[in-house]
């Protein structure tokens, strides 16, 4: 498992949805086909309004000019309840074809958890305190996941990451079905 994740930030708010996540009419993209995956990067979060983005002052996209398919962001802050709504495995699979490696979040909807963890797709990591409201779309960040810290270079704070806990097992391995193989529930 990579223990250090670095990378601009893009700050989200409250309750994003997996609608919002990846709207439901891109689902007819196989993720399985590598010319379809992209497509996954290229609408992530394109149905987040940019007022619940929690965006400071007018919407800072979450693409660049630079690249339609891989966002300059890696690292996603929420708010609470991130994922919630619809069960598809869709929406990390988007965040991580967008060039998503981690979520910092207050809480997580749980099938989104799982669905990130079980797939290997991201980190979804809950922050012990909100920090939608303390770090900054473009922040530069550093995620020491044996620390438990996260370090904004921007403003110089630190702040307080929960342990990944009992799934660093199955993320270690790169998802659950690596995992049951590993340990021999599957052949
Ligand atoms: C099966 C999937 C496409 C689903 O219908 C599942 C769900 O709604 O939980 C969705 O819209 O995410």
């Amino acid at each position: 498992m990579e223990n250090i994740i670095k990378g601009k930030v893009f700050v989200l708010g409250d309750n994003i949805d997996t609608d919002q996540i990846i709207p439901a009419e891109y689902l007819t993209y196989n993720p399985a086909i590598p010319a379809e995956y992209k497509m996954f990067g290229k609408f992530a979060l394109c149905g987040v309004p940019p007022a619940q983005a929690g965006l400071p002052k007018g919407h800072i996209p979450f693409h660049d000019a630079t690249d339609e398919f891989i966002s300059p962001y890696r690292i996603i802050i929420g708010g609470k309840n991130f994922g919630c709504g619809s069960s598809r495995e869709h929406a990390p699979i988007a965040l991580a074809a967008a060039g998503i490696q981690a979520v910092v979040a207050e809480f997580y909807a749980r099938i989104f958890y799982r669905n990130s963890i079980n797939g290997g797709y991201l980190l979804p990591i809950e922050s012990k305190k909100r920090l939608v409201d303390e770090i900054c779309t473009g922040d530069e960040v550093t995620i020491d996941i044996g620390a438990g810290l996260l370090t904004n270079h921007t403003t110089g704070d630190k702040w307080e990451l929960a342990p990944l806990g009992e799934v660093v097992p199955i993320i270690e391995s790169g998802g659950i079905f690596n995992y049951a193989k590993k340990v021999g529930m599957l052949k």
